[in-house]
Protein backbone atom coordinates (compact mmCIF):
# COMPACT_ATOMS: atom_id res chain seq x y z
CA UNK A 1 0.00 0.00 0.00
CA UNK A 2 0.93 3.69 -0.96
CA UNK A 3 3.14 5.23 2.34
CA UNK A 4 3.96 2.04 4.01
CA UNK A 5 6.09 -0.89 3.97
CA UNK A 6 9.12 0.57 2.87
CA UNK A 7 7.89 3.70 1.38
CA UNK A 8 6.57 4.24 5.93
CA UNK A 9 9.57 7.14 6.20
CA UNK A 10 8.00 9.27 2.70
CA UNK A 11 4.60 10.01 4.97
CA UNK A 12 4.01 11.94 8.06
CA UNK A 13 0.75 11.63 9.44
CA UNK A 14 -1.59 11.94 6.50
CA UNK A 15 0.84 14.15 4.82
CA UNK A 16 3.73 13.05 2.26
CA UNK A 17 6.93 14.88 2.37
CA UNK A 18 9.39 15.99 -0.05
CA UNK A 19 12.88 14.89 -0.63
CA UNK A 20 15.82 16.81 -0.38
CA UNK A 21 19.53 16.21 0.96
CA UNK A 22 18.88 12.68 0.79
CA UNK A 23 15.99 12.67 3.39
CA UNK A 24 12.78 13.00 4.02
CA UNK A 25 11.25 16.27 5.09
CA UNK A 26 8.23 18.82 6.15
CA UNK A 27 8.45 22.09 4.59
CA UNK A 28 8.14 24.52 7.48
CA UNK A 29 5.49 26.56 5.22
CA UNK A 30 3.12 24.16 7.33
CA UNK A 31 1.07 24.14 4.52
CA UNK A 32 0.15 21.15 2.23
CA UNK A 33 -2.22 20.37 -1.23
CA UNK A 34 -4.67 18.07 -1.61
CA UNK A 35 -4.71 15.68 -4.36
CA UNK A 36 -8.64 14.69 -4.86
CA UNK A 37 -9.01 11.31 -6.61
CA UNK A 38 -10.38 11.89 -10.06
CA UNK A 39 -13.05 8.76 -9.53
CA UNK A 40 -14.07 9.57 -5.84
CA UNK A 41 -13.62 13.21 -6.18
CA UNK A 42 -12.33 13.64 -2.76
CA UNK A 43 -9.36 13.81 -1.22
CA UNK A 44 -7.21 10.87 -1.18
CA UNK A 45 -3.63 12.17 -0.34
CA UNK A 46 -1.70 15.04 0.61
CA UNK A 47 1.43 16.72 -0.34
CA UNK A 48 4.01 19.70 1.05
CA UNK A 49 2.91 23.06 -0.63
CA UNK A 50 4.90 26.23 -0.92
CA UNK A 51 1.64 28.47 0.32
CA UNK A 52 0.48 31.68 -1.71
CA UNK A 53 2.39 33.95 0.58
CA UNK A 54 5.41 32.66 -0.99
CA UNK A 55 4.18 33.46 -4.10
CA UNK A 56 3.85 36.87 -3.42
CA UNK A 57 7.49 37.52 -2.17
CA UNK A 58 8.27 36.18 -5.69
CA UNK A 59 9.24 39.34 -7.20
CA UNK A 60 11.74 40.56 -4.40
CA UNK A 61 12.92 36.94 -4.71
CA UNK A 62 13.83 37.54 -8.28
CA UNK A 63 15.51 40.75 -7.81
CA UNK A 64 17.95 39.93 -5.28
CA UNK A 65 16.94 36.82 -2.59
CA UNK A 66 16.25 39.70 0.21
CA UNK A 67 13.06 38.31 1.99
CA UNK A 68 13.37 34.72 2.52
CA UNK A 69 10.40 32.73 3.62
CA UNK A 70 10.97 29.38 4.82
CA UNK A 71 9.66 27.59 2.01
CA UNK A 72 12.06 29.93 -0.57
CA UNK A 73 15.00 28.79 1.82
CA UNK A 74 13.94 25.20 1.36
CA UNK A 75 14.25 25.61 -2.39
CA UNK A 76 16.65 27.67 -2.64
CA UNK A 77 19.28 25.16 -0.24
CA UNK A 78 17.69 22.35 -2.54
CA UNK A 79 19.63 24.27 -5.58
CA UNK A 80 22.73 25.10 -3.75
CA UNK A 81 22.71 21.00 -2.76
CA UNK A 82 22.19 19.64 -5.87
CA UNK A 83 24.69 22.26 -7.37
CA UNK A 84 27.36 20.80 -5.28
CA UNK A 85 26.29 17.24 -5.04
CA UNK A 86 26.43 17.61 -8.78
CA UNK A 87 30.10 18.15 -8.51
CA UNK A 88 31.69 15.41 -7.47
CA UNK A 89 28.90 13.08 -9.09
CA UNK A 90 30.36 13.85 -12.22
CA UNK A 91 33.85 12.83 -10.83
CA UNK A 92 32.03 9.25 -10.24
CA UNK A 93 32.93 6.74 -12.56
CA UNK A 94 30.61 6.13 -15.40
CA UNK A 95 29.63 2.27 -14.35
CA UNK A 96 29.37 3.25 -10.94
CA UNK A 97 26.25 5.79 -11.99
CA UNK A 98 25.30 3.02 -13.93
CA UNK A 99 25.47 0.53 -11.43
CA UNK A 100 23.58 2.53 -9.28
CA UNK A 101 20.78 3.40 -12.07
CA UNK A 102 20.16 -0.20 -12.28
CA UNK A 103 19.77 -0.86 -8.65
CA UNK A 104 17.33 1.39 -9.08
CA UNK A 105 15.19 0.10 -11.49
CA UNK A 106 15.50 -3.33 -10.28
CA UNK A 107 13.77 -1.27 -6.58
CA UNK A 108 11.66 0.02 -8.64
CA UNK A 109 9.92 -2.90 -10.81
CA UNK A 110 10.25 -4.77 -7.43
CA UNK A 111 7.57 -2.54 -5.50
CA UNK A 112 5.52 -1.70 -9.03
CA UNK A 113 2.26 -2.61 -6.80
CA UNK A 114 1.97 0.49 -4.09
CA UNK A 115 3.22 3.01 -7.16
CA UNK A 116 0.47 1.34 -9.39
CA UNK A 117 -1.96 2.11 -6.77
CA UNK A 118 -1.18 5.79 -6.40
CA UNK A 119 -1.47 5.69 -10.10
CA UNK A 120 -4.86 4.32 -10.44
CA UNK A 121 -5.84 6.43 -7.39
CA UNK A 122 -4.47 9.68 -8.01
CA UNK A 123 -4.81 10.00 -12.05
CA UNK A 124 -7.34 6.84 -12.33
CA UNK A 125 -5.28 5.07 -14.31
CA UNK A 126 -6.68 1.28 -15.17
CA UNK A 127 -4.98 -1.22 -13.13
CA UNK A 128 -3.30 -2.85 -15.33
CA UNK A 129 -1.73 -0.07 -17.49
CA UNK A 130 -1.02 1.72 -14.07
CA UNK A 131 1.23 -1.02 -13.53
CA UNK A 132 2.69 -1.42 -16.90
CA UNK A 133 3.46 2.16 -16.67
CA UNK A 134 6.24 0.92 -13.45
CA UNK A 135 7.49 -1.70 -15.17
CA UNK A 136 8.24 0.31 -18.24
CA UNK A 137 9.67 3.14 -16.27
CA UNK A 138 12.13 0.40 -14.57
CA UNK A 139 13.20 -0.51 -18.03
CA UNK A 140 13.74 2.74 -19.24
CA UNK A 141 16.32 3.34 -16.53
CA UNK A 142 18.23 0.60 -17.15
CA UNK A 143 18.22 0.96 -20.54
CA UNK A 144 19.46 4.54 -20.07
CA UNK A 145 22.51 3.35 -17.45
CA UNK A 146 23.16 0.59 -20.67
CA UNK A 147 23.03 3.44 -23.61
CA UNK A 148 24.60 6.00 -21.30
CA UNK A 149 28.09 4.05 -20.81
CA UNK A 150 28.41 3.51 -24.30
CA UNK A 151 27.48 6.87 -25.77
CA UNK A 152 28.96 8.87 -23.09
CA UNK A 153 32.07 6.56 -23.42
CA UNK A 154 32.94 7.77 -26.73
CA UNK A 155 34.37 10.82 -27.77
CA UNK A 156 35.67 12.65 -31.09
CA UNK A 157 39.51 12.97 -31.99
CA UNK A 158 40.02 15.32 -34.85
CA UNK A 159 42.94 16.60 -36.96
CA UNK A 160 43.06 20.24 -38.31
CA UNK A 161 44.20 19.25 -41.85
CA UNK A 162 41.08 17.88 -42.95
CA UNK A 163 39.93 21.71 -42.86
CA UNK A 164 40.87 23.75 -46.25
CA UNK A 165 44.20 25.72 -45.19
CA UNK A 166 45.60 23.56 -42.65
CA UNK A 167 48.08 21.54 -41.70
CA UNK A 168 48.58 18.90 -39.36
CA UNK A 169 49.42 21.05 -36.27
CA UNK A 170 46.49 20.50 -34.11
CA UNK A 171 44.80 17.89 -32.47
CA UNK A 172 40.99 17.91 -31.03
CA UNK A 173 39.76 16.07 -28.61
CA UNK A 174 36.13 16.41 -27.88
CA UNK A 175 33.46 14.45 -25.22
CA UNK A 176 30.62 15.29 -23.62
CA UNK A 177 29.93 16.87 -20.32
CA UNK A 178 27.12 17.12 -17.80
CA UNK A 179 25.20 20.60 -17.86
CA UNK A 180 25.00 20.61 -14.52
CA UNK A 181 21.34 20.80 -12.11
CA UNK A 182 18.32 19.94 -14.58
CA UNK A 183 14.85 20.75 -13.74
CA UNK A 184 12.33 17.93 -14.33
CA UNK A 185 8.80 18.84 -14.96
CA UNK A 186 6.64 15.92 -15.92
CA UNK A 187 2.54 15.92 -16.56
CA UNK A 188 0.04 13.94 -14.82
CA UNK A 189 -1.03 11.97 -17.46
CA UNK A 190 2.48 9.15 -17.07
CA UNK A 191 4.05 11.02 -14.00
CA UNK A 192 6.36 7.76 -13.21
CA UNK A 193 7.47 7.18 -16.82
CA UNK A 194 8.02 11.06 -17.97
CA UNK A 195 9.71 11.62 -14.56
CA UNK A 196 11.99 8.88 -15.18
CA UNK A 197 12.58 9.47 -18.86
CA UNK A 198 14.17 12.82 -17.51
CA UNK A 199 16.06 11.47 -14.24
CA UNK A 200 17.64 8.53 -15.60
CA UNK A 201 19.88 10.09 -19.01
CA UNK A 202 20.33 13.08 -16.74
CA UNK A 203 22.02 11.13 -14.03
CA UNK A 204 23.78 8.90 -16.29
CA UNK A 205 25.08 11.75 -18.02
CA UNK A 206 26.65 13.38 -14.72
CA UNK A 207 23.72 15.83 -13.85
CA UNK A 208 21.81 16.54 -10.66
CA UNK A 209 17.92 16.27 -10.54
CA UNK A 210 15.67 18.57 -8.86
CA UNK A 211 12.22 17.10 -9.66
CA UNK A 212 8.81 19.07 -9.70
CA UNK A 213 6.35 16.18 -9.62
CA UNK A 214 2.30 16.92 -10.98
CA UNK A 215 0.36 17.69 -8.53
CA UNK A 216 -1.87 15.20 -9.42
CA UNK A 217 0.72 11.98 -9.61
CA UNK A 218 2.85 13.43 -6.95
CA UNK A 219 2.66 10.65 -4.62
CA UNK A 220 3.64 7.82 -7.36
CA UNK A 221 6.41 10.47 -8.04
CA UNK A 222 7.66 10.95 -4.72
CA UNK A 223 7.21 6.77 -4.12
CA UNK A 224 9.67 6.61 -7.37
CA UNK A 225 12.39 8.71 -6.23
CA UNK A 226 12.28 6.38 -2.94
CA UNK A 227 13.41 3.78 -5.23
CA UNK A 228 16.02 6.32 -5.93
CA UNK A 229 16.80 6.84 -2.41
CA UNK A 230 16.81 3.22 -1.47
CA UNK A 231 19.53 2.83 -4.19
CA UNK A 232 21.90 4.78 -2.57
CA UNK A 233 22.57 7.66 -5.04
CA UNK A 234 24.49 10.30 -2.91
CA UNK A 235 22.95 12.52 -0.60
CA UNK A 236 21.58 16.22 -2.33
CA UNK A 237 21.69 14.68 -6.20
CA UNK A 238 18.21 14.05 -6.70
CA UNK A 239 15.23 15.75 -4.89
CA UNK A 240 11.50 15.86 -4.98
CA UNK A 241 9.93 19.72 -4.68
CA UNK A 242 6.35 19.26 -4.28
CA UNK A 243 3.41 21.94 -4.78
CA UNK A 244 1.17 23.43 -7.08
CA UNK A 245 2.72 24.20 -10.59
CA UNK A 246 0.50 27.37 -10.80
CA UNK A 247 2.05 28.61 -7.09
CA UNK A 248 6.11 27.20 -7.93
CA UNK A 249 6.35 27.23 -11.51
CA UNK A 250 7.86 30.47 -12.37
CA UNK A 251 9.86 30.30 -9.07
CA UNK A 252 11.48 26.90 -10.54
CA UNK A 253 11.91 27.55 -13.89
CA UNK A 254 13.45 30.83 -13.56
CA UNK A 255 15.52 30.17 -10.50
CA UNK A 256 19.71 31.10 -11.38
CA UNK A 257 20.88 27.63 -9.89
CA UNK A 258 18.71 25.76 -12.64
CA UNK A 259 21.20 25.35 -16.11
CA UNK A 260 18.91 23.25 -17.50
CA UNK A 261 14.74 22.30 -17.72
CA UNK A 262 13.38 19.18 -18.86
CA UNK A 263 9.48 19.72 -19.36
CA UNK A 264 6.48 17.63 -20.54
CA UNK A 265 3.14 19.15 -20.47
CA UNK A 266 0.29 21.51 -22.16
CA UNK A 267 0.59 25.43 -23.60
CA UNK A 268 2.46 25.85 -19.69
CA UNK A 269 5.81 24.69 -21.68
CA UNK A 270 5.41 27.43 -24.16
CA UNK A 271 5.43 30.18 -21.14
CA UNK A 272 8.28 28.63 -19.59
CA UNK A 273 10.26 28.98 -22.71
CA UNK A 274 9.47 32.44 -23.03
CA UNK A 275 10.52 32.88 -19.05
CA UNK A 276 13.55 30.63 -19.15
CA UNK A 277 16.68 32.53 -19.47
CA UNK A 278 19.91 31.27 -21.75
CA UNK A 279 19.68 27.79 -20.33
CA UNK A 280 19.38 24.14 -22.33
CA UNK A 281 15.53 23.47 -22.93
CA UNK A 282 14.08 20.07 -23.50
CA UNK A 283 9.74 20.69 -23.92
CA UNK A 284 7.61 17.78 -24.79
CA UNK A 285 4.44 19.39 -25.12
CA UNK A 286 0.51 18.94 -26.50
CA UNK A 287 -0.41 17.78 -29.83
CA UNK A 288 -3.22 16.94 -32.38
CA UNK A 289 -2.48 13.70 -33.58
CA UNK A 290 -4.52 13.19 -37.49
CA UNK A 291 -5.35 9.79 -38.66
CA UNK A 292 -5.20 9.99 -42.38
CA UNK A 293 -7.56 7.10 -44.35
CA UNK A 294 -6.97 6.45 -48.14
CA UNK A 295 -9.54 4.52 -49.62
CA UNK A 296 -7.66 1.78 -49.89
CA UNK A 297 -7.02 1.12 -46.21
CA UNK A 298 -8.03 -1.74 -44.49
CA UNK A 299 -10.81 -0.63 -42.48
CA UNK A 300 -11.00 -3.22 -39.82
CA UNK A 301 -7.08 -2.52 -39.10
CA UNK A 302 -8.10 1.13 -39.09
CA UNK A 303 -11.31 0.67 -36.87
CA UNK A 304 -9.09 -1.41 -34.38
CA UNK A 305 -6.11 1.30 -34.47
CA UNK A 306 -8.44 4.57 -33.90
CA UNK A 307 -9.71 3.01 -30.75
CA UNK A 308 -6.59 1.57 -29.72
CA UNK A 309 -4.66 5.67 -29.98
CA UNK A 310 -7.99 7.66 -29.71
CA UNK A 311 -9.51 5.85 -26.55
CA UNK A 312 -6.58 4.28 -24.76
CA UNK A 313 -6.31 6.01 -20.97
CA UNK A 314 -9.57 7.54 -21.97
CA UNK A 315 -7.67 9.68 -24.74
CA UNK A 316 -5.33 11.29 -21.91
CA UNK A 317 -1.88 10.85 -23.74
CA UNK A 318 -0.21 13.19 -25.83
CA UNK A 319 -0.11 10.63 -28.62
CA UNK A 320 -3.59 9.66 -28.76
CA UNK A 321 -5.55 9.73 -32.13
CA UNK A 322 -7.39 13.10 -31.79
CA UNK A 323 -8.64 14.00 -35.44
CA UNK A 324 -10.03 11.57 -38.15
CA UNK A 325 -9.10 12.19 -41.73
CA UNK A 326 -11.15 10.17 -43.45
CA UNK A 327 -11.65 10.26 -47.29
CA UNK A 328 -15.65 10.19 -48.15
CA UNK A 329 -16.25 7.30 -50.13
CA UNK A 330 -15.17 4.76 -47.04
CA UNK A 331 -16.43 6.92 -44.66
CA UNK A 332 -19.28 5.32 -43.68
CA UNK A 333 -18.03 1.76 -43.30
CA UNK A 334 -15.75 3.24 -41.41
CA UNK A 335 -17.79 5.24 -38.61
CA UNK A 336 -20.24 1.97 -38.57
CA UNK A 337 -16.86 -0.04 -37.53
CA UNK A 338 -15.45 2.10 -34.91
CA UNK A 339 -19.15 2.69 -33.65
CA UNK A 340 -19.47 -1.01 -32.96
CA UNK A 341 -16.15 -1.27 -31.19
CA UNK A 342 -16.53 1.84 -28.95
CA UNK A 343 -19.77 -0.21 -27.92
CA UNK A 344 -17.69 -2.69 -26.86
CA UNK A 345 -15.48 -0.31 -24.34
CA UNK A 346 -15.90 -0.92 -20.50
CA UNK A 347 -16.37 2.54 -18.43
CA UNK A 348 -15.73 2.77 -14.92
CA UNK A 349 -13.65 3.07 -12.25
CA UNK A 350 -9.55 2.41 -12.67
CA UNK A 351 -9.53 -0.32 -9.73
CA UNK A 352 -11.68 -2.64 -12.42
CA UNK A 353 -9.19 -1.69 -15.02
CA UNK A 354 -12.53 -0.55 -17.17
CA UNK A 355 -11.20 1.06 -20.46
CA UNK A 356 -13.07 4.01 -20.08
CA UNK A 357 -11.82 6.02 -16.60
CA UNK A 358 -12.40 9.25 -14.90
CA UNK A 359 -10.60 12.15 -16.21
CA UNK A 360 -7.96 13.69 -14.32
CA UNK A 361 -10.35 16.61 -12.66
CA UNK A 362 -13.64 17.71 -12.70
CA UNK A 363 -12.04 21.24 -15.09
CA UNK A 364 -10.63 18.90 -17.48
CA UNK A 365 -13.84 17.39 -17.66
CA UNK A 366 -15.88 20.56 -17.80
CA UNK A 367 -13.10 21.40 -20.69
CA UNK A 368 -13.60 18.39 -22.98
CA UNK A 369 -17.75 19.13 -22.34
CA UNK A 370 -17.31 22.52 -23.54
CA UNK A 371 -15.55 20.98 -26.98
CA UNK A 372 -18.81 18.67 -27.21
CA UNK A 373 -21.21 21.11 -26.78
CA UNK A 374 -19.79 23.83 -29.48
CA UNK A 375 -19.20 20.78 -31.87
CA UNK A 376 -23.27 19.68 -31.35
CA UNK A 377 -24.28 23.92 -31.35
CA UNK A 378 -22.35 23.68 -35.07
CA UNK A 379 -24.08 20.35 -36.15
CA UNK A 380 -21.68 17.35 -35.95
CA UNK A 381 -23.10 13.71 -35.76
CA UNK A 382 -23.26 11.93 -32.69
CA UNK A 383 -22.50 8.57 -33.38
CA UNK A 384 -23.23 7.87 -29.53
CA UNK A 385 -25.38 10.13 -26.75
CA UNK A 386 -23.02 12.38 -24.38
CA UNK A 387 -23.01 11.02 -21.15
CA UNK A 388 -21.06 12.28 -18.61
CA UNK A 389 -21.35 11.40 -14.40
CA UNK A 390 -18.79 13.32 -12.20
CA UNK A 391 -15.27 13.04 -14.21
CA UNK A 392 -16.50 9.95 -15.91
CA UNK A 393 -17.10 11.04 -19.52
CA UNK A 394 -18.39 8.03 -21.80
CA UNK A 395 -16.71 6.98 -24.86
CA UNK A 396 -17.85 9.69 -28.05
CA UNK A 397 -17.15 9.78 -31.72
CA UNK A 398 -18.35 12.76 -33.24
CA UNK A 399 -18.92 12.58 -37.12
CA UNK A 400 -19.59 15.52 -39.68
CA UNK A 401 -17.02 17.76 -37.74
CA UNK A 402 -16.09 20.96 -39.84
CA UNK A 403 -12.96 23.38 -39.22
CA UNK A 404 -14.97 25.51 -37.84
CA UNK A 405 -15.61 23.52 -34.82
CA UNK A 406 -13.26 24.17 -31.85
CA UNK A 407 -12.70 20.12 -31.77
CA UNK A 408 -11.42 20.33 -34.96
CA UNK A 409 -8.33 21.83 -33.64
CA UNK A 410 -8.06 21.52 -30.06
CA UNK A 411 -6.80 18.87 -27.90
CA UNK A 412 -10.19 17.34 -25.68
CA UNK A 413 -7.42 15.15 -23.73
CA UNK A 414 -10.53 12.88 -23.09
CA UNK A 415 -12.31 10.05 -24.88
CA UNK A 416 -14.00 12.58 -27.42
CA UNK A 417 -12.71 11.58 -31.22
CA UNK A 418 -13.81 14.07 -33.79
CA UNK A 419 -14.29 12.80 -37.70
CA UNK A 420 -13.51 14.56 -40.48
CA UNK A 421 -14.88 13.77 -44.01
CA UNK A 422 -12.20 14.53 -46.85
CA UNK A 423 -12.61 14.60 -50.62
CA UNK A 424 -8.70 14.16 -51.18
CA UNK A 425 -5.33 13.19 -49.45
CA UNK A 426 -4.37 16.67 -49.97
CA UNK A 427 -7.44 18.21 -48.04
CA UNK A 428 -6.51 15.43 -45.38
CA UNK A 429 -2.31 17.41 -45.37
CA UNK A 430 -4.10 20.21 -45.35
CA UNK A 431 -5.68 20.09 -42.30
CA UNK A 432 -3.04 18.40 -40.47
CA UNK A 433 -0.15 20.45 -41.20
CA UNK A 434 -2.94 23.77 -40.53
CA UNK A 435 -2.46 22.79 -36.48
CA UNK A 436 -0.22 24.35 -34.25
CA UNK A 437 1.06 21.30 -33.20
CA UNK A 438 3.38 18.96 -34.80
CA UNK A 439 3.83 15.67 -32.02
CA UNK A 440 2.67 12.75 -34.49
CA UNK A 441 0.12 11.08 -36.80
CA UNK A 442 -0.58 8.23 -38.76
CA UNK A 443 -2.14 6.98 -42.26
CA UNK A 444 -3.61 3.90 -43.41
CA UNK A 445 -3.07 3.31 -46.94
CA UNK A 446 -1.97 -0.76 -48.55
CA UNK A 447 -0.15 1.57 -51.20
CA UNK A 448 3.47 2.10 -49.56
CA UNK A 449 4.39 4.37 -51.91
CA UNK A 450 1.41 6.51 -50.93
CA UNK A 451 2.45 5.86 -47.20
CA UNK A 452 5.78 7.52 -47.64
CA UNK A 453 4.86 10.36 -49.72
CA UNK A 454 2.31 11.26 -47.39
CA UNK A 455 4.18 11.08 -44.50
CA UNK A 456 6.71 12.89 -45.84
CA UNK A 457 4.80 16.05 -46.07
CA UNK A 458 2.93 16.13 -42.95
CA UNK A 459 4.76 18.45 -40.44
CA UNK A 460 5.05 15.98 -37.75
CA UNK A 461 7.54 14.67 -35.64
CA UNK A 462 6.95 11.34 -36.34
CA UNK A 463 4.54 8.84 -39.16
CA UNK A 464 3.15 5.86 -37.67
CA UNK A 465 2.32 4.04 -41.23
CA UNK A 466 -0.89 1.89 -40.74
CA UNK A 467 -0.49 1.80 -36.78
CA UNK A 468 -1.71 4.70 -34.39
CA UNK A 469 0.61 7.12 -32.60
CA UNK A 470 2.56 6.22 -29.72
CA UNK A 471 5.95 7.45 -28.10
CA UNK A 472 6.88 3.76 -26.87
CA UNK A 473 8.85 1.84 -26.83
CA UNK A 474 10.48 3.93 -24.68
CA UNK A 475 13.80 4.24 -26.63
CA UNK A 476 12.19 5.36 -29.99
CA UNK A 477 13.38 9.09 -31.19
CA UNK A 478 10.57 10.93 -29.83
CA UNK A 479 9.98 14.58 -31.21
CA UNK A 480 6.93 17.44 -31.55
CA UNK A 481 7.35 20.28 -33.82
CA UNK A 482 5.90 23.70 -33.96
CA UNK A 483 3.43 23.89 -30.42
CA UNK A 484 4.64 20.63 -30.08
CA UNK A 485 8.56 20.45 -28.67
CA UNK A 486 11.70 21.28 -28.85
CA UNK A 487 14.80 20.34 -27.75
CA UNK A 488 14.17 16.19 -28.57
CA UNK A 489 15.76 13.99 -30.70
CA UNK A 490 14.06 15.14 -33.63
CA UNK A 491 12.87 14.05 -37.58
CA UNK A 492 12.22 10.53 -37.46
CA UNK A 493 9.11 8.58 -39.39
CA UNK A 494 8.05 5.59 -38.34
CA UNK A 495 6.69 2.39 -40.00
N1 LIG B 1 4.71 15.64 -26.02
C1 LIG B 1 4.73 14.83 -24.98
O1 LIG B 1 5.64 14.05 -24.80
C2 LIG B 1 3.62 14.84 -23.99
C3 LIG B 1 2.78 15.92 -23.84
N2 LIG B 1 1.78 15.92 -22.91
C4 LIG B 1 0.87 17.06 -22.85
O2 LIG B 1 0.63 17.42 -21.49
C5 LIG B 1 -0.66 17.98 -21.35
C6 LIG B 1 -1.39 17.31 -20.21
O3 LIG B 1 -0.63 17.28 -19.06
P1 LIG B 1 -0.85 18.34 -17.87
O4 LIG B 1 -0.19 17.77 -16.66
O5 LIG B 1 -2.28 18.71 -17.79
O6 LIG B 1 -0.02 19.57 -18.43
P2 LIG B 1 0.33 20.95 -17.68
O7 LIG B 1 1.07 21.76 -18.67
O8 LIG B 1 -0.88 21.52 -17.07
O9 LIG B 1 1.27 20.52 -16.47
C7 LIG B 1 2.49 19.87 -16.70
C8 LIG B 1 3.40 20.08 -15.51
O10 LIG B 1 3.71 21.47 -15.38
C9 LIG B 1 3.48 21.90 -14.05
N3 LIG B 1 3.17 23.32 -14.08
C10 LIG B 1 1.97 23.94 -14.09
N4 LIG B 1 2.14 25.29 -14.14
C11 LIG B 1 3.47 25.51 -14.17
C12 LIG B 1 4.28 26.67 -14.24
N5 LIG B 1 3.75 27.90 -14.29
N6 LIG B 1 5.62 26.53 -14.25
C13 LIG B 1 6.18 25.31 -14.21
N7 LIG B 1 5.47 24.17 -14.15
C14 LIG B 1 4.13 24.26 -14.13
C15 LIG B 1 2.35 21.01 -13.59
O11 LIG B 1 2.27 21.01 -12.18
P3 LIG B 1 0.82 20.91 -11.45
O12 LIG B 1 0.30 19.56 -11.74
O13 LIG B 1 1.15 21.12 -10.03
O14 LIG B 1 -0.03 21.99 -12.03
C16 LIG B 1 2.80 19.68 -14.17
O15 LIG B 1 3.81 19.12 -13.37
C17 LIG B 1 -1.34 17.75 -22.68
O16 LIG B 1 -1.31 18.94 -23.43
C18 LIG B 1 -0.47 16.70 -23.35
O17 LIG B 1 -0.58 16.69 -24.74
C19 LIG B 1 1.60 14.85 -22.09
C20 LIG B 1 2.41 13.75 -22.20
C21 LIG B 1 3.45 13.63 -23.17
O1 LIG C 1 1.26 11.31 -23.18
C1 LIG C 1 1.64 10.49 -23.96
O2 LIG C 1 1.14 10.34 -25.06
C2 LIG C 1 2.70 9.50 -23.58
O3 LIG C 1 3.93 10.05 -23.76
C3 LIG C 1 2.36 8.32 -24.42
O4 LIG C 1 3.19 7.26 -24.41
P1 LIG C 1 2.69 6.02 -25.32
O5 LIG C 1 2.24 6.59 -26.62
O6 LIG C 1 3.89 5.16 -25.48
O7 LIG C 1 1.57 5.38 -24.59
Amino acid sequence: MAGSGVFAEVIDGDVFKYYADGEWKKSSSGKSVNIVNPTTRKTQYKVQALGKSNLMKYELLIDNFPTKTCTQEEVNKVMEIAKAAQKSWAKTPLWKRAELLHKAAAILKEHKAPIAEALIKEIAKPAKDAVTEVVRSGDLVSYCAEEGVRILGQGAFLVSDSFPGNERTKYCLTSKIPLGVVLAIPPFNYPVNLAVSKIAPALIAGNSLVLKPPTQGAVACLHMVHCFHLAGFPKGLISCITGKGSEIGDFLTMHPGVNCISFTGGDTGIAISKKAGMIPLQMELGGKDACIVLEDADLDLVAANIIKGGFSYSGQRCTAVKVVLVMESVADTLVEKVKSKVAKLTVGPPEDDCDITPVVSESSANFIEGLVMDAKQKGATFCQEYKREGNLIWPLLLDHVRPDMRIAWEEPFGPVLPVIRIGSVEEGIHHCNASNFGLQGCVFTKDINKAMLISDAMETGTVQINSAPARGPDHFPFQGIKDSGIGCIRDHKQH
